[in-house]
């Protein structure tokens, strides 16, 4: 009998000009464009394997392992009736085709890194959940098409189906058909782009960005400035930016955004404090980093992001990444050697220090563990269909233990 089943990963994606606020929460239509840049997956990655089988019960979702209900209704529901739609539209036109569309399928995913901790786990989870059904399904679609089905799912999830630079247009209609992501870039047009993770906190968050991001809408003022004249313009001039490979434009503005975007969460009633006293210290480090490399060389050298966490995004280019961790470990004393993947260090130890007319006053140094590791990654390409040798579910179509 024939096995219907195909796996999909999928990479994360951290925003440079960030998606905060909901036009229409049912279809995740945003109130402004965004703009973000995909990570390699060799690092950070979702695994997704689905498989359409007519004697499964009911449509069921494994999540690293743990059963997730399927929610009626819900966004799991909703991506997958999508996807589901699209292939039966297959098979209405093509007579030849398996009718594969009305069987029950088994999801299983695993993330290779904390899920719910504000390292945009949603963002690659729904994208490899989208991507393994469209492979399961042959879905002839473009990564455009896609989109807006993992939109549906979390916002920033459609902007995963891309490699590289990527934009979600916000779109004007009220059915969202014009709310999809496209390619600004692919990641060979700027490869130097490297990004440092600072992971503050692993743990799940207190305010989700769903419901932190509806009480922005519904209390800040400052949103709606935000909205009507700032992003319109940053959507332009950082792809601009991206288009000249010119990193000072690009670091000044994701630094800017950055600051907004925690700016309407303080704006917002109750006020959301994402950031802590180490996010802010990492900020002062980057600042001070900037304004030593500003006087040699009239250029910025880094650029610091946070999403709806403590973590730091730090994105620069390659050749600044080796000071950038010397600066980051000099601050925040490391409990475990860090991953070198890119063997910036040659197989030797970390030892923090600062570059020359560094201001070493502007931070106090932290203790072991407040930066609980640095992830070094870089940006990547879109979703990829992998063999069967990758499936998460086994024979029977139940999760393997992995
Ligand atoms: N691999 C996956 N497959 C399907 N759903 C997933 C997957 N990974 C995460 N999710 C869904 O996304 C939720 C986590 O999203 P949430 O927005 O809370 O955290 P985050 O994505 O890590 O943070 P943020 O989006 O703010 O950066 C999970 O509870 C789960 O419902
Ligand atoms: C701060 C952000 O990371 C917010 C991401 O929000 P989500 O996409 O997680 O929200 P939902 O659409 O409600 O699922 C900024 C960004 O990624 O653009």
């Amino acid at each position: 009998m024939t096995v219907y089943q195909a796996t999909a990963s999928a990479p994360v994606n951290i925003a440079c000009i960030k998606y905060w606020g909901k036009r229409d929460t049912k279809l995740i239509l945003p109130t402004n464009s965004s703009l973000s840049v995909t990570l390699d997956q060799d690092h950070l990655r979702s695994t997704t394997t689905s498989r359409a089988d007519p004697s499964f019960e009911k449509d069921r979702l494994w999540l690293n392992g743990e059963e997730d209900e399927i929610k009626e209704g819900g966004r799991l529901a909703t991506c997958i009736k999508e996807v589901k739609s699209l292939r039966r539209q297959l098979e209405e036109k093509d007579a030849s085709l398996p009718k594969i569309s009305g069987y029950p399928v088994h999801i299983s995913s695993h993330n290779n890194f904390p899920t719910a901790a504000g390292l945009a786990s949603s963002a690659s989870g729904f994208a490899a959940l989208v991507a393994s059904l469209a492979a399961l399904y042959q879905l002839p679609t473009d990564a455009s098409r896609l989109s807006l089905i993992a939109r549906q799912g979390s916002g920033s999830a459609c902007r995963s189906l891309f490699g590289g630079f990527v934009a979600w247009q916000m779109g004007e209609k009220a059915d969202g058909s014009d709310s999809y992501a496209v390619q600004v870039a692919p990641r060979e047009h700027w490869p130097d782009v490297h990004a440092l993770i600072c992971v503050v906190n692993d743990e799940k968050k207190g305010t989700s960005s769903t419901s932190g991001m509806q009480r922005t809408v519904e209390t800040s003022a400052l949103l709606q400035h935000r909205i009507a004249h700032v992003v319109p313009e940053r959507m332009r001039a950082i792809s601009d930016a991206i288009k000249a490979r010119d990193f000072d434009a690009f670091a000044r503005i994701t630094m800017q955004d950055s600051n907004q975007f925690h700016a309407v969460c303080l704006d917002t009633d109750p006020p959301i404090f994402y950031m802590n006293d180490v996010s802010r210290a990492i900020i002062a480090l980057i600042v001070e980093y900037n304004r030593v490399a500003l006087a040699n060389s009239g250029k910025l050298k880094a650029a610091y992001t946070y999403d709806a966490g403590p973590n730091a995004v730090i994105y620069a280019p390659k050749e600044n990444i080796k000071e950038i961790v010397e600066l980051i470990v000099k601050y925040f004393p490391q409990a475990q050697a860090f991953k070198d993947p890119f063997a910036l260090f040659s197989g030797k130890d970390v030892q923090g220090k600062v570059v020359d007319g560094f201001n070493e006053a502007v931070a106090k140094p932290f203790a072991v563990g407040a930066v609980k590791g640095l992830i070094h990654t870089r940006v990547g390409d879109g979703p990829r269909t992998l063999g069967a040798e990758e499936a998460l579910l086994g024979q029977d179509g139940f999760p393997l233990k992995r």
